[in-house]
């Protein structure tokens, strides 16, 4: 931009000096925002403005030397937020790839990615405001941290050892894949490869999926590094926080007081002054993928922001993304194998049981009984996996065949047991809730039966072949109350059940010490799903859940039943064959040209009537073709489609897929065609989202 030479010089004119400021403010709406100020202020500074009728806290991302409308109707700041120094560059530049890569405005990008306090008007101005929200927290002293003792430290064993010094010999950036079967130790090659960063006077991020779900890292996190560098050297940033606690944790590793943040996928946005490492352990884990607003991969920024400030960053897990295998393949990132069992046992012998010509006792195969029989009565822990809550997916009249369904959704509501003979029917997608029928409300009929199982059905099957066994439940329900996920999962490496049940949460990255048998119930129900993905996901989670048998003593088992037993993935499972499975998978995805080989863009479309999302997602189409031209052959644009699960809350849903052999071809039109859809969509009304590198199609 540069000045219009026939337009008065501001500076020179000898009128008041007047700093042109750009700011992006979080509303729906392209561009950034002109404003001016009597004084300089620096960029990244944040500022109080009035848009419309009120007043926002924006970002200020340039300082322009004249604004691109008229002068005259540029507004003044009202505010300066000077609490803070400004947001630094490493910040803005991150900010700004994600607003970019993701065809999000900046402002929707920047703010919402800032501690709530830090970008509410009513948190610096009113009655209670006290000097801002930082000022406040400074005042306040913080809970003290009880400083644990330490673990027992065990020494490393040679293929830690080796990925340890692998890593601490990394200079700049260098994106390693730390690839190791379950109970392997990886979180000792964190451990340590967080230590020698720290040793540099350097933070570490380490990003896990979920913290209310491994209590156990955080816990032994916090004693190491108490030890180390004191008890404040830890920060832990997730949404579970109050706001304060937030604001609190971002600003001890804005200051750089705190040397380590252990967080999840919203951590990535953290100002961090000295980064010397990134970790993202589960690196596979969906949780990573923000799934409204901007929709990111943490994991994917985390590798952008690595590489942006040249440090290394490290991705984990037993059963990486195909996109990373596909990554090491291709030496782009570097393999780091950890292939055996940190301690000396070996990993779990894995069954499939053919259900096909089985007769099962309430979905249960007799060998699965008596295995779970067997383990109780050695004094071990059994596991029960099953992914599907509440009682019974549906519940179904055997009269005239009617199915209890939502009123607002085209989906089941799904039969959950209160207490006692309370049962109450439950939609999973919009959340409608009605009392469960005695009769049936098409025929009258009193036989209304529950159809499949849940893990409560299985919990108190098990409780009746099982009576003296103590039973815990773990699934969304049983969790659900702040602080319960955690005190659950005490009280089960406690020792205090025999057996558990539960879904995919206890399958992620727990250290049970005496468990040894996972049985699996309804893992067919993922094989057949229409997303791409569905196998590497069964995969992955069977392959995570089977993990948690045997990982402290010898002669860990799994039992999956299955009616498939030849699939391929289940092959690979009972072989623990990740990289066959990872290699056959990524044949198959580069002969029909899906990702990694490919890029993908998904349109989606909500609108009362389907037929008004079909039709927006077809101009949506056409724009694209007609903005493409020629190019277009570059693009493969694929038929506006309903959604699986079509209405939710009497909302219809359609999407649109457009994919691209080459990431760039994509990003270029997804550019144009983003800054267009806004205006199709207002005309069409319909609201629409566009999701880069969706996962679940
Ligand atoms: N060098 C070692 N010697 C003995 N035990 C170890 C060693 N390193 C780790 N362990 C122990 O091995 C167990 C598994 O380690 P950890 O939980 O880190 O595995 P993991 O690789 O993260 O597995 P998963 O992917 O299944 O979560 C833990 O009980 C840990 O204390
Ligand atoms: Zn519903």
């Amino acid at each position: 931009m540069t000045i219009n030479e026939h337009e008065p010089d501001v500076f020179e004119a000898g009128v008041a000096t007047v700093c042109w400021l750009r700011v992006a403010l979080d509303v729906p709406l392209p561009g950034l925002f002109d404003y001016s100020s009597d004084h300089a202020v620096a960029v990244g500074t944040r500022v109080i403005v009035s848009f419309g009728r009120r007043n926002m806290v924006g970002i200020v991302v340039e300082t322009p030397h004249a604004p691109t409308i008229d002068a005259s109707r540029v507004k003044a700041i009202a505010q300066v937020l000077d609490d803070l120094p400004p947001l630094p560059a490493d910040w803005m530049r991150l900010a700004k790839f994600a607003s970019q890569y993701y065809q999000r405005p900046l402002g929707e990008v920047m703010l919402p990615a800032l501690p709530a306090g830090l970008r509410k008007v009513a948190a610096y101005q009113g009655k209670r405001a006290a000097g801002g929200p930082v000022h406040r927290i400074d005042k306040r002293a913080a809970s003290v941290v009880e400083a644990i003792a330490a673990d027992h430290i065990p020494p490393l064993n040679a293929q830690q050892a080796d990925a340890v010094r692998i890593i601490n010999e990394q200079r700049g950036h260098q994106t390693l894949l730390l690839h190791g079967v379950t109970g392997s130790g990886k979180t000792e090659v964190y451990m340590h490869a967080a230590q020698a960063v720290l040793a540099q006077g350097l933070q570490v991020l380490l990003m896990v999926p979920e913290i209310n779900l491994t209590p156990q890292l955080e816990h032994s996190l916090r004693a190491r590094l108490a030890a180390l560098a004191g008890v404040d050297a830890l920060a832990v940033l997730h949404s579970g926080l109050a706001e304060g606690e937030r604001l609190r944790a971002w600003l001890s590793v804005q200051r750089g007081h705190a040397q380590v943040l252990l967080g999840t996928r919203l951590a990535i946005f953290t100002p961090m002054p000295k980064l010397g490492l990134i970790i993202v352990d589960e690196e596979h884990d969906a949780s990573y993928k923000q799934q409204d607003g901007l929709r990111y991969s943490a994991r994917d920024l985390a590798v952008w922001r690595a590489h942006d400030r040249q440090v290394p960053v490290i991705l984990g897990s037993a059963t990486p993304s195909l996109e990373s295998w596909y990554h090491t393949e291709r030496g782009h990132y570097l393999k780091l194998s950890l292939p055996h069992r940190a301690r000396p046992v070996d990993l779990p012998v894995v069954k499939l049981v053919d259900t096909r010509r089985l007769a099962l006792q309430q979905g249960f195969s007799p060998q699965l009984l008596e295995a779970i029989g067997e383990r109780l009565d050695r004094g071990e822990q059994a596991l029960v996996f099953l992914n599907r809550r509440g009682y019974a997916p549906v519940l179904n009249c055997g009269s005239c065949g009617w199915v209890s369904q939502c009123p607002r959704c085209s989906a089941y509501t799904v039969l959950h047991r209160g207490g006692g003979r309370n049962y109450r029917l439950q939609c999973h997608h919009c959340g409608h809730q009605e009392q469960a029928p005695r009769a049936c409300p098409e025929c009258g009929d009193q036989d209304l039966h529950p159809m499949g199982r849940g893990t409560q059905r299985v919990e108190e099957h098990l409780a009746q072949w099982f009576p003296k066994a103590r039973i815990a439940r773990i699934d969304a329900d049983s969790t659900r109350l702040k602080g319960s996920a955690a005190a659950l999962f005490a009280r089960v490496h406690a020792g205090e059940f025999d057996l558990l049940v539960g879904t995919q949460m206890v399958a992620k990255g727990h250290d049970f010490a005496n468990l040894g048998l996972v049985g699996v119930l309804n893992a067919d129900a993922m094989l057949f799903a229409q997303d791409f993905r569905a196998p590497e996901r069964l995969f992955a989670q069977l392959m995570q859940v089977a993990g948690r048998a045997g990982r402290h003593v010898q002669g860990g088992q799994v039992i999956i039943q299955t009616d498939y037993p030849e699939q391929p993935v289940y092959q690979a499972l009972v072989r623990h064959d990740y990289a066959g499975f990872a290699q056959y998978s990524l044949a198959e995805r580069e002969s029909i040209g899906l990702p990694p080989y490919a890029f993908q863009a998904l349109l989606t479309a909500e609108a009362r009537e389907l037929n008004q999302a079909l039709a927006f997602l077809a101009q949506a189409r056409t724009l694209l073709q007609e903005q493409a031209g020629a190019d277009a052959s570059g693009l493969t644009l694929y038929d506006p489609v309903p959604l699986r699960v079509v209405r939710v809350a009497d909302i219809e849903r359609a999407q649109l897929l457009v994919e691209s052999r080459r990431r760039p071809v994509l990003q270029v039109f997804l550019a144009q065609w983003s800054a267009a859809l806004p205006a199709l969509a207002a005309q069409a009304r319909v609201r629409y989202q566009l999701e880069v590198d969706p996962l679940e199609i």
